[in-house]
């Protein structure tokens, strides 16, 4: 495919994302029917597209238009490249530029600018004080990926020896001990060999520094009670000694948890939804709460258009029904950890303060993360009950 060609299908996609359909969807979708296209130009695609996402706004005030079209346009101007030379109608790439879109698009003022929901702004602007504007900004970029070096197969100077001997470079990241910050090939991580044996596994840094915070040692019993894909439970197994339990709502989601575990050399017994009994009690629960994901939309821009004020009421209600539920396995004198990948209070301190009056609880620790800090915007508070 051309470069032109390449953002034809994706203003054809980001039409079909705008009128409802999920953006994954419509990327696997077009995959699936495009056999001229190979791994590069699915690449190309799927990157226009999550650029477009994240710059939803900006880049239909750059292109003058809420186009798939207009906001390709758009994007190009932002990034000082001549709409036109890309626009011209050869090799299955966009038609010309009309003379009403040559005339049209103007620099972006305000939320616009920051590619920010107007109707989230004040919120956004109150939980992330004098950082709301550089924490917005970092979000209208793609996001670094990171690697958790597994310390049960060795530790993190002995992983990326492993991973350079195949030509994936990292750094070490400050967030975490365990973590690496991928500076070369991303792509070609879950292809490589020290994949493959566990010595790393893919997780954003800010996810690592979470587990980092949690008090590990002397915990004889874990309950991950929201372990979806079990990314945090990975992480504790790798830790600890202790048994850990991983139970989630929707037992799909942790289909792929034994065979992950059994790659990082690590047991975790998957609970299934419904079986968990109020005498199973836990030294230490976390709830990685269902949320917003407003400090991961770099990595999952699309929730940045799809939330709406009724979905976030939803969520907030979802959180302290969770909670509930899981604050029932805690054994008395344990800890309850509260954890989202939100930058929203109304969904972190909001929340354990809500759930915390009237019960014998202490916030004994509590942390909040925004990509300044390098990794995905995380909140975590660490509740111990008090016999
Ligand atoms: C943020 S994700 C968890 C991510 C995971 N801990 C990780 O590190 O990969 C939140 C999870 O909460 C689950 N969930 C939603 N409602 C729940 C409930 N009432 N009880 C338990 N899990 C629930 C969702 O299915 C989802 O997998």
């Amino acid at each position: 495919m051309t470069p032109a060609a390449r953002i034809e299908t994706a203003i054809v996609c980001l039409d079909r994302i705008a009128a409802g359909e999920p953006a994954e969807k419509v990327l696997t979708g077009w995959a699936r029917t495009a056999r001229h296209a190979g791994s590069k130009d699915r690449a190309a695609v799927r990157d226009h597209v999550f650029d477009a996402l994240r710059r939803w706004w900006s880049s239909a005030v750059w292109g003058g238009d809420q186009t798939g079209r207009a906001r390709m346009i758009g994007l190009l101007r932002a990034e000082g490249i001549d709409p036109t030379t890309l626009f011209t109608g050869a090799g299955y790439g966009p038609d010309p530029l009309t003379e009403t879109e040559r005339a049209s698009g103007t620099a972006p003022e305000g939320v616009d600018a920051l590619d920010c929901p107007a109707w989230l702004a004040p919120q956004l602007r109150a939980s992330l004080d004098q950082d709301f504007d550089p924490v917005m900004t970092a979000l209208q970029s793609r996001a670094p990926v990171f690697l958790r070096a597994n310390l049960v197969k060795g530790d993190r100077d002995s992983a990326r020896s492993a991973l350079l001997a195949e030509g994936i470079e990292t750094l070490p990241h400050p967030l975490s001990p365990t973590a690496l910050e991928v500076t070369t090939n991303p792509r070609r991580v879950q292809g490589s060999r020290a994949w493959a044996d566990g010595l790393v596994e893919l997780q954003d840094a800010a996810s690592q520094a979470i587990v980092d915070l949690l008090p590990l040692d002397g915990t004889r019993r874990i309950l991950d009670y929201c372990a979806g894909g079990g990314g945090k439970a990975l992480a504790m197994a790798a830790r600890t000694a202790a048994t850990i339990h991983a139970h989630d709502a929707d037992a799909a989601r942790m289909r792929d948890l034994p065979v992950r575990a059994e790659r990082a050399g690590v047991q975790i017994r998957t609970v299934a939804p419904g079986t968990l009994s109020d005498e199973d009690l836990y030294d230490l629960v976390l709830v990685d709460a269902p949320c917003s994901g407003s400090g991961a939309w770099r990595r999952s821009p699309e929730g940045k258009i799809r939330l709406t004020p009724q979905a976030l009421d939803r969520l907030t209600a979802l959180q302290d029904r969770v909670l509930c539920e899981a604050v029932r396995h805690v054994r008395p004198g344990g800890l309850l950890a509260y954890a989202t990948c939100s930058l929203l209070d109304v969904e972190n301190r909001a929340r354990v303060d809500h759930f915390s009056a009237g019960r014998a609880t202490e916030v004994v620790a509590e942390r909040h993360l925004t990509p300044m800090d390098g990794g995905d915007g995380f909140y975590c508070a660490l509740l111990r009950f008090n016999p």
